[in-house]
């Protein structure tokens, strides 16, 4: 998939606008993205200024228009990983079935950043989407389903996507783990880190967008803001304010690639 601004021109001389899926837990996180596109797109337009778009099972999508004719439908799934997946698989048929498929699914949001990589405030865009606990629990420690002969822990996003979105955002790049439990002591950050060494964030979403997307051979990019530190739970800690103005920075600086996907 190519990084480049405007859209692109096929061979019939149609021209093939983005259509683009973000999807977040919650809506203070949807409105964030919305705030930071409209800003781009409308030079300062309003969030609210999206339409709405109804999908099957009483979800709906906000609908906000990019630059180069396309759309970004922003939908707020819920928090974890099953209702990532189940609604990011819902709008993803809704559109396949109505012959206007996604080019693209971004799950976006904050998260927890693993020190000293992530710290809070900063953007983090995923070079690996990691299901970190989904296995088995053993007396030798924690053995993943990959082991044990089923399924996938990991999605690798587009390499040349997560490199043009990183510069485009000045985000770090590392994986993401996605957990259902979000780590509360010290110990367990370190287990998570000794397993995956090359881990800056954990969130609860990004593992269930990514299989939606892998179901429907759609690409996946996960970008998250990081809220507070994963570790020891201090909820005073937490600067969610800071991180959805990040996210919506982030967003604006995206426009050019997104318009491009
Ligand atoms: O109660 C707590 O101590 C606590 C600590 C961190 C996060 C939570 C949440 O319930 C947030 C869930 C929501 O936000 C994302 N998120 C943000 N920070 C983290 C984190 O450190 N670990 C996992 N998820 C996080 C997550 O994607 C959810 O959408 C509660």
């Amino acid at each position: 998939m190519a990084v480049q601004a405007g859209p692109e021109v096929l061979t019939t001389g149609a021209v093939r606008t983005a259509r683009l899926l973000v999807v977040t837990a919650v809506t203070a996180e949807r409105d964030a993205v919305a705030r930071g596109l409209t800003a781009r797109v409308a030079d300062g337009g309003d969030a609210n200024a999206g339409l709405q778009h109804p999908l099957p099972g009483g979800l709906t999508a906000l609908r906000l228009p990019l630059g180069d004719g396309g759309t970004a439908d922003l939908l707020a799934a819920g928090v974890g990983p099953a209702a990532a997946a189940a609604g990011t698989a819902v709008a993803l048929t809704a559109a396949a079935v109505a012959g206007e498929p996604y080019r693209l699914v971004v799950s976006a949001g904050i998260g927890g950043g693993f020190a000293p990589g992530a710290p809070v405030g900063s953007l983090v865009v995923a070079d690996a989407i990691v299901a970190a606990d989904l296995g088995a629990q053993t007396p030798e420690g924690f053995v993943p389903v990959t082991e044990l002969g089923f399924g996938v822990v990991r999605h690798t996003p587009p390499a040349e996507l997560v490199a043009g979105a990183a510069r485009l955002t000045a985000a770090a790049t590392g994986a993401v783990l996605t957990v259902s439990t979000v780590t509360g002591t010290a110990d367990r950050a370190r287990e998570l880190t000794d397993r995956h060494p090359d881990a800056l964030v954990e969130a609860m979403e990004g593992f269930g967008v990514a299989e939606a997307a892998a179901a429907h051979g759609v690409p996946v990019l996960e970008l998250r803001a990081v809220s507070n530190p994963v570790g020891p739970r201090d909820r005073a800690a937490w600067r969610i304010g800071e991180a959805l103005t990040a996210l919506s920075e982030a967003f604006r600086s995206l426009v050019p690639l997104l318009e491009s996907s």
